[in-house]
């Protein structure tokens, strides 16, 4: 095999007449290449890597994307292009090939987007995989374009990858558009956020405000804005259903792996150097809405296991708060409260997440303008809106009603009420769905009407006296729920629990 160095070595003396000095050779106006190699390329002296460039797109006619790859690492170890570099942007269109496809059927997403920058660094961690098989690896090649760090973990874990999945131009759009709105209090808590992620020392916040006030406006933004900036978001929530009303939201049990039977010593399902811990380790916010509705012990040990993931990353990250990250927390402590079986009203407030240790670190901001009540047109509706609203808010604070025996009677207002005869089930089911018979082919009759109930039992009451009144056979749907993968861990084999059994649980 040519010795690449000394023949480069060899040109540079004869062309300069310099036999001494080796940093005097490598320096070409001005700037000290790392190798006599590189800095006869950039003097020309060499041949140009044309017959490379053109056996290699040669190769691409027939050729898979991998074997040009494996063909362009060979190049490399056998150090026989002048000028790699020049190489890699005359052909990394042609080494790029099948990588888009083979992300497609990776992550089950057929219109998956790639920029062309991701798909050079998943082309050149393909590359870098090569050499590594020969003992060599990219970075040996100081003039090649570097892998990125944070890339090393992300293209082998799907669920940092579907985190990058979101259109970043569309991002930018409805970000522009979100934030040009916020009020004066979003705008404030929105400015306090963002701040803490670029600080990174790690930061607690607790975004209060009633409902209609505007946390999901605010959380979307936020998420916007930082996905379009190609960062991570987390949105997670206490309950289901206000998971789904956020960007990418899921269930603070399932994204976290935490236990059902939360104790004072609890961790989080989650393993050190796991997907899900590469995945935390990655990202720059949490935002964790309806906080007031978990035991304050799922906090506590999200928080420990923060500490000890990041301090797998660093270990003076096992000091910070939440291991150095951003955690937002949001909600309303009117609403509903941690859930203490047996337990009393002390027990309850204890539960809660501002009984915490980690409180006295949490930074609350406020949001106090009702955004429901702004955008509604008629002024006399607006008013009543804003009565109700008020009305609400009051019983809430506990500034309404008579205190008696620790119970507090209000009054409801008339108008409010379903008049009640002999039969309170019908009477309620008349009122939200009137005329039943008639209006139940209309479209959106029953999208827009629901009605609430305290206990299953009661919804299976309601049904069946529903079902009652409607002349025909009736036939039952199971729903397809589902058991969410995230205990991946736990000892419980996800075949037994079936769909059947997840539709019997009462
Ligand atoms: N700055 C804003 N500009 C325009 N509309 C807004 C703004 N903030 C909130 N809204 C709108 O006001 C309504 C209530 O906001 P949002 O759902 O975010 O409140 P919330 O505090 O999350 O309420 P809840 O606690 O009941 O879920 C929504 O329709 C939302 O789109």
């Amino acid at each position: 095999m040519v010795n690449f160095h000394r023949c480069s070595h060899m040109i540079l003396v004869a062309d300069s007449g310099n036999l001494e000095s080796g940093v005097d050779l490598k320096t070409v106006h001005g700037h000290v290449y790392d190798s006599y190699r590189e800095a006869c390329a950039a003097l020309k002296l060499l041949e140009d890597d044309g017959e490379f460039i053109a056996a290699i797109k040669e190769v691409a006619i027939l050729g898979s994307g991998v074997s040009l790859r494996q063909m362009f690492a060979n190049l490399l170890i056998s150090n026989t292009m002048s000028d790699p570099l020049n190489v890699w942007e005359h052909l990394w269109e042609v080494l790029v090939d099948g990588i888009l496809c083979q992300r497609r059927r990776v992550l089950n997403d057929p219109d998956l987007i790639m920029s062309f920058e991701d798909l050079k660094q998943l082309c050149l961690l393909d590359i870098d995989n090569f050499l590594r098989e020969n003992g060599k690896c990219l970075d040996d090649y100081k003039c090649m374009p570097k892998l990125r760090a944070e890339n090393a973990g992300r293209f082998n874990n799907i669920l940092i990858e579907n985190e990058f999945k979101y259109d970043r131009d569309e991002m930018k759009r409805l970000y522009e558009e979100h934030v040009s709105n916020l009020n004066s209090d979003q705008l404030d808590a929105y400015h306090e956020i963002i701040g803490a992620i670029d600080n990174g020392v790690g930061s607690m916040f607790f975004v209060y405000g009633y409902g209609g006030t505007g946390k999901t406006y605010l959380w979307k933004t936020i998420s916007y804005k930082l996905r379009f900036e190609g960062k991570i978001v987390l949105n997670v929530a206490s309950s289901g259903i206000a998971s789904i009303l956020l960007p990418g939201g899921r269930t603070a049990h399932s994204q976290f792996g935490l236990p059902m039977n939360l104790s004072k010593e609890s961790c989080c399902k989650i393993k050190l150097k796991s997907k899900k811990a590469e995945l935390l380790a990655m990202t720059s916010l949490i935002i964790w809405d309806e906080a007031p509705m978990i035991n304050k012990f799922a906090f506590e040990a999200f928080e420990r296991t923060l500490q000890d993931v990041m301090g797998d990353v660093d270990p003076t990250n096992s000091n910070l708060l939440f291991g150095g990250k951003t955690i937002v927390f949001g909600g309303d402590f009117r609403q509903i409260l941690p859930v203490v079986p047996k337990g009393t009203r002390v027990d309850i407030v204890h539960a809660t997440i501002n009984s915490s240790y980690l409180w006295g670190k949490c930074r609350v901001l406020k949001l106090t303008k009702n955004m429901r009540l702004q955008y509604s047109s008629d002024p006399i509706e607006n008013q009543k809106l804003a009565d109700f609203a008020k009305w609400i808010l009051d019983i809430g604070d506990g500034i309404i009603g008579d205190f008696a025996d620790g119970d507090t009677i209000v009054d409801i207002p008339p108008d409010i009420l379903v008049p009640c005869t002999s039969n309170p089930i019908g009477d309620i089911i008349d009122s939200i769905y009137p005329n039943l018979l008639k209006n139940m082919f209309v479209p959106n009759f029953f999208e827009d009407r629901a009605i609430l109930a305290p206990t299953l039992e009661v919804v299976d009451l309601i049904n069946d006296y529903v079902l009652s009144l409607i002349p025909s056979i009736s036939k039952e749907y199971l729903s397809c729920d589902s058991i969410s993968k995230c205990d991946e861990d736990a000892i419980v084999d996800h075949r037994w629990i079936t769909t059947e059994f997840l539709n019997e649980i009462k």
